[in-house]
């Protein structure tokens, strides 16, 4: 069957949306294949709204209630142009399954919760589609942190009894998933390791008024500010316990801004010690864990900056590979993996791993809206 799964991230970069086929019954394991890739950008207006929605100081309750149907139709807008693009109707496509925009993320408090819009209905009325959405919440109910959520898929496409594998992706927030090959699904080990590109694409805006570091050349011609780079080393987030999931609340603007106030560098060594902040995390939160065997596979945007990939093998000491070298697409990753779980949900399968999130139990993640 034909399917469309959508990720927009914590870069807020746009809509990336992969149109898949999807082996339409059970069976012992999933087959997916990449019909197409499409990433819709998200306009400067757009994504000045979803910062303000997400600021404790600048969001307000007007601004959230408009901009869940404002992206709900350009999600529908999204996929609608991914159908026409392949002349597909409503009846071609079984389902969407669309995580949305992260608004907030907010696991450990008092009520823990999360909080992503793009209201589905506007996706379903605009492409004639079944919309499965909200893949986080069910997972909170039951104890876990709602995230991450794509090991589930990880484990099915990328399992193996040969090697051992840890599965980066690199976003805006960079999270690993380490596939032992002697594991299986409740052993898996799955969390955010800190920031992704978050911050290096912070530092671009701020001094070059660009959007990221184009495969890492400003980083290559920077220096690395070593006292900058031994303080956010300390960050308590970093030797805290694992299930444990992070986003722009903690790594976004208010913290960079507060580092450019405090400490003065030229652009490039800005770049150079926020791309060398994600890679020495990254690999810190892997350090302990056996090499032999071993296969680092890198996804998200992150893989193209080819600085930060050189100072991960260089730190690491590992192969590091990218899903292009697996045959998958980089980008792709996470929209395939909504589609995947999008499956599941049809299926009334559960497809959240409590090890991963800390759930008490499993629980069959998303909401559908259907079509009359
Ligand atoms: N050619 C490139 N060179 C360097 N960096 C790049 C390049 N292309 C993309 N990126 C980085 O990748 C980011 C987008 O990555 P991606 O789409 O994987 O993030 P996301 O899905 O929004 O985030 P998350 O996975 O944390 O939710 C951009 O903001 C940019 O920093
Ligand atoms: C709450 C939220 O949107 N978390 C995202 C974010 O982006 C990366 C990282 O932080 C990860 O925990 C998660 O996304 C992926 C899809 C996940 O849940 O597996």
């Amino acid at each position: 069957m034909l399917a469309i799964g959508m990720m927009s991230g914590t870069s807020l970069d746009g809509i990336d949306v992969a149109l898949v086929e999807i082996s339409d019954k059970k069976e012992a394991s999933i087959r997916v294949s990449l019909l197409d890739f499409v990433t819709y950008p998200y306009q400067e207006k757009t994504v000045a709204r979803i910062r303000d929605a997400m600021s404790l100081k600048h969001s307000n309750v007007l601004l959230i209630c408009q901009l869940n149907v404002e992206l709900g139709k350009l999600y529908g807008k999204a996929a609608k142009q991914m159908m026409e693009k392949h002349d597909l109707s409503g009846a071609d496509i079984a389902y969407i399954a669309n995580h949305g925009q992260t608004i907030y993320h907010d696991p450990t408090s008092e009520f823990p919760s999360t909080f992503q819009i793009g209201e589905s209905a506007e996706i379903t009325e605009i492409t004639g589609v079944k919309t499965l959405s909200n893949f986080r919440e069910a997972d909170i109910a039951a104890g876990g942190q709602g995230a991450p959520i794509v090991p589930f898929t990880e484990y099915q496409l990328y399992h193996s009894s040969e090697k051992d594998r840890i599965l980066v992706n690199i976003g805006g927030i960079a999270n690993l998933t380490i596939l032992a090959r002697d594991g299986n699904l409740s052993s898996i080990i799955a969390f955010d390791t800190g920031p992704g590109n978050m911050m290096i694409d912070a530092a671009m805006q701020k001094f070059y008024q660009k959007k990221y570091d184009d495969a890492g050349k400003i980083a290559a011609s920077g220096k690395v500010n070593q006292p900058l780079l031994n303080e956010l080393m300390d960050h308590p987030y970093l030797s805290q316990q694992y299930p444990k999931t992070t986003g722009r609340e903690m790594f976004g603007e208010e913290m960079t801004e507060a580092l450019f106030q405090a400490y003065h560098l030229l652009p490039e060594d800005w770049v150079a010690t926020f791309t060398a902040f994600t890679a020495k995390s990254l690999c810190q939160a892997f350090a302990t864990f056996s090499k032999q065997h071993l296969e680092v596979i890198v996804a998200g945007g992150g893989a193209y900056n080819k600085t930060l990939m050189d100072w991960i093998r260089l730190e690491s000491q590992c192969d590091v590979l990218t899903q292009e070298a697996l045959g998958y697409s980089s980008e792709a990753k996470e929209a395939i993996a909504m589609a995947v779980l999008g499956k599941y949900t049809l299926e009334h399968t559960a497809n959240n791993v409590p090890s991963a999130t800390g759930a008490r139990h499993a629980v069959i993640l998303g909401k559908i809206t259907d079509v009359r």
